[in-house]
């Protein structure tokens, strides 16, 4: 079986070094679909659905390629689920919720097998503790315009690092794949030796 086989569905370019970093050969195929939430859906159902529906439309788009793997991340805290923020005063909004207290990422991913037609879905939840951060701090992480595209207007890997006092669970699960379950999924979907 050769690894080209395995399309990420996804523009996140930290999820590709991710798996790049795993030493796993894939080309990239985004899929756009609308993430508004259903009324009522629970959060892991949320990402659940959105990683098959992003794995899904990518293998619908593309010609070739067989594996193909979607995810979602969102931040969890205190019943709210967070997606990345709409402006700075959202991003303002959840920095200050997320500051002093803990808060769970969670990450669902999904591999579509599309000559089987089969699909298997995961999600991993990550416990993230923050430091109190004062108010210059959210001011000017927020001015280095990283929070934009991020859940919970954070990103671990970057400029909020010194900000994460511990976590409880997997890091690459934070920076949006969580790399020991993505792999042993592929392997057990036969994408991988
Ligand atoms: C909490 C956190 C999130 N993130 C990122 C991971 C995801 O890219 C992003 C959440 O948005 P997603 O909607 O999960 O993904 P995306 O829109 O970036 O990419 P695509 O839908 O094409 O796959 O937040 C970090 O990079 N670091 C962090 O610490």
């Amino acid at each position: 079986m050769t690894t080209e086989l395995i399309v990420l569905a996804s523009a996140s370019p930290r999820r590709s070094e991710l798996l790049e970093s795993a030493g796993i050969t894939f080309r990239v195929a985004p899929a756009d679909i609308n993430e508004d939430a259903l009324p009522e859906e629970e959060p892991i159902d949320y990402v659940l659905r959105l990683a098959e529906g992003k794995a899904r439309a990518s293998a619908e788009n593309e010609s070739s390629g067989r594996f193909f793997v979607g995810a979602d991340t969102i931040v969890l805290c205190d019943g709210e689920i967070m997606g990345k923020p709409k402006d700075r005063a959202d991003a303002e909004r959840m920095l200050r919720k997320l500051s002093g207290v803990a808060h769970e990422v969670v990450t669902g991913f999904a591999l579509y097998d599309k000559e089987r037609k089969g699909v298997v879905r995961e999600a991993i939840r990550t416990k993230v503790f923050f430091k109190q951060l004062r108010e210059e701090e959210i001011q000017s992480y927020i001015d280095t315009g990283c929070p934009f595209d991020k859940a919970g207007a954070y990103a671990i890997q970057g400029g909020a690092a010194h900000m994460v006092q511990k976590i409880d669970g997997s890091y690459t699960n934070v920076v949006g794949l969580p790399l020991c379950e993505v792999v042993a999924a592929l392997r057990v979907m036969g994408a991988l030796p």
